[in-house]
């Protein structure tokens, strides 16, 4: 790989998260490298997504520290965040459902356009050009992400599940970001979309997006991670390389103690 994998893209340190008297998030550390993809395992109610929403800017961190590319930044509102380079799919597929499968994906793209959302809705005439370019774009992340262009004028709430799948990646990646961080990317997908998710997600990162992964699916995640932690009652209890967690004591007990489930 010709990418730099010993810079860190993305930094939390000593993250705390509580609701009311609920510690989610004790003291979490959390290094993404350029290039790579990581993922972030543990059992339910672990505490993954919650570091999501905080990395992402819908929750505020009780304290705590975040750099981005070698930079503090602070996450308290999410257009911030995506502007800054990090964008996100959800757990519970989040489209704009009532819009076509095109216009989702032209909204991410208005993150990084002069007009933004309200002009490309008032179409001026200073608009109307970038307007076309985002349509074109629109069109070739459909492709990238393997959503037919035929089914670019459908509504997106009618879209086969795998495509919605897609169509939010699609989205995310509209806005260029620096990280692309996925919740359950893999929920609810059948075999043959895991795979071509796998295929997708390989494939983005070679384009040299940095992904971080929360995913339930152990086989997809130890096929695919570069390195991965491991979240437990909102306390990294390991980080390793796919083999290493693997086999680390502490994680397949935490598994165990949770449900069955096996890592
Ligand atoms: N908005 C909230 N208000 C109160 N408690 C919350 C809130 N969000 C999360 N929690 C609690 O924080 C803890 C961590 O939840 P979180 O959703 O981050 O876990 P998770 O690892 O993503 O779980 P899962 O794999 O089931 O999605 C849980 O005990 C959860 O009930």
């Amino acid at each position: 790989m010709t990418m730099d994998t010993q810079i860190d893209l993305l930094k939390i340190t000593n993250v705390h998260k509580r609701f009311g008297g609920l510690h989610a998030l004790s003291g979490v550390n959390l290094e993404v490298k350029k290039g790579q993809i990581v993922g972030l395992i543990g059992p339910n109610g672990a505490g993954k997504t919650t570091c999501f929403n905080l990395i992402t800017g819908l929750y505020t961190a009780n304290s705590g520290n975040f750099y981005l590319n070698g930079k503090s930044y602070n996450p308290v509102a999410v257009d911030q965040v995506l502007k800054a380079g990090i964008a996100r799919t959800f757990q519970n597929i989040r489209l704009f459902k009532e819009m076509s499968v095109l216009e989702n994906v032209m909204v991410g793209r208005h993150v990084r356009t002069k007009a933004g959302f309200i002009g490309a809705i008032l179409k001026t005439q200073s608009t109307m050009e970038e307007e076309r370019k985002i349509k074109e774009r629109a069109y070739e992340l459909l492709q990238y992400v393997g959503i037919r262009s035929a089914l670019a004028d459908q509504k997106a709430k009618n879209l086969p599940y795998g495509d919605q799948r897609r169509l939010e990646i699609a989205r995310a990646l509209a806005t260029e970001p620096l990280l692309l961080a996925l919740d359950e990317p893999a929920a609810g997908m059948n075999q043959t979309e895991k795979n071509s998710l796998n295929t997708l997600l390989k494939k983005i990162q070679s384009d040299g997006t940095t992904i971080l992964m929360i995913e339930h699916d152990v086989r997809l995640v130890m096929g695919l991670c570069d390195y991965i932690f491991v979240l437990d009652y909102g306390q990294v209890i390991a980080a390793g390389l796919p083999e290493q967690v693997r086999q680390n004591p502490a994680v397949i007990e935490a598994y165990l103690g949770h449900r069955k489930e096996s890592v």
